[in-house]
């Protein structure tokens, strides 16, 4: 099964989730398009310590941490969503996005267009600063107005038990994960978080 990983804003978690998820799935991992440096490849393929998960190489690797479009641009280059091929594997899939739903590809296509074309379950994460609450119910709206279908939801962050639960009053999105604020992120912070999302994982 492929699962894409989006968040509500760039830096809102996804790496992190999408490693808790490998690891948890013993999934491989794939980001189609990466615009700027450290890669999350290798971000998630040192954070993860079982010895299943297959790492795809990137379709598109940019150099400039912006949004793909401008940074395709700034490279000389027009991305195409139709030349990116799902990799072939057996294995459960995650797929990270870049940046939040509705960051351009080129002047027609999304990075949520992914979602559809690579027949992905989607996985929202959200984290809890101040103004998440409107972010994360317009990203709802716009993956329920493409019928995608939600996996579910990973908080991340300071617990805020009211955000949370308007949210998820709203969203009707199942809570699959809470991933506190971490002094340090490592094998270890991962591994942690795995046996939680086993218990809301199931259907
Ligand atoms: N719960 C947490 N505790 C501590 N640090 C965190 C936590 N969640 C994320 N971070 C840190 O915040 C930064 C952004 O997180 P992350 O890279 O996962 O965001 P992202 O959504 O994948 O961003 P992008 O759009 O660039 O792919 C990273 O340095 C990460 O280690
Ligand atoms: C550079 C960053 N870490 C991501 N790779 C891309 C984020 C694009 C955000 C664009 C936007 O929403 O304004
Ligand atoms: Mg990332």
């Amino acid at each position: 099964m492929n699962f894409f990983v989006t968040g509500i804003d760039t830096d809102s978690g996804k790496t992190l989730a999408s490693a808790i998820l490998c690891e948890f799935l013993q999934a491989d991992y794939w980001k189609p398009i990466q615009a700027g440096l450290p890669r999350d490849t290798d971000t998630v393929e040192s954070l993860i310590s079982n010895s299943k998960t297959f790492f795809h190489p990137e379709h598109y690797l940019l150099k400039m941490p912006a949004s793909p479009h401008a940074s395709a641009k700034a490279e000389g280059k027009t991305l195409n969503i139709s030349d990116v091929k799902v990799p072939i594997t057996d294995n459960h899939l995650i797929i990270e996005g870049a940046g939040g739903c509705l960051v351009p590809i080129n002047d027609q296509d999304f990075v949520i267009d992914l979602a559809a074309t690579f027949n992905c379950s989607v996985i929202l994460v959200a984290d809890l600063y101040l103004g998440s609450i409107n972010h994360t119910l317009l990203t709802a709206n716009l993956l329920q107005q493409k019928k995608l279908n939600v996996k579910g939801i990973v908080f991340n962050g300071q617990p805020n038990p009211e955000s949370e639960s308007i949210i998820l009053h709203h969203t009707k999105f199942k809570k699959l994960l809470h991933i506190l604020p971490e002094k340090t992120i490592n094998q270890h912070t991962v591994k942690k978080y795995v046996g939680d999302l086993k218990i809301n994982w199931a259907d």
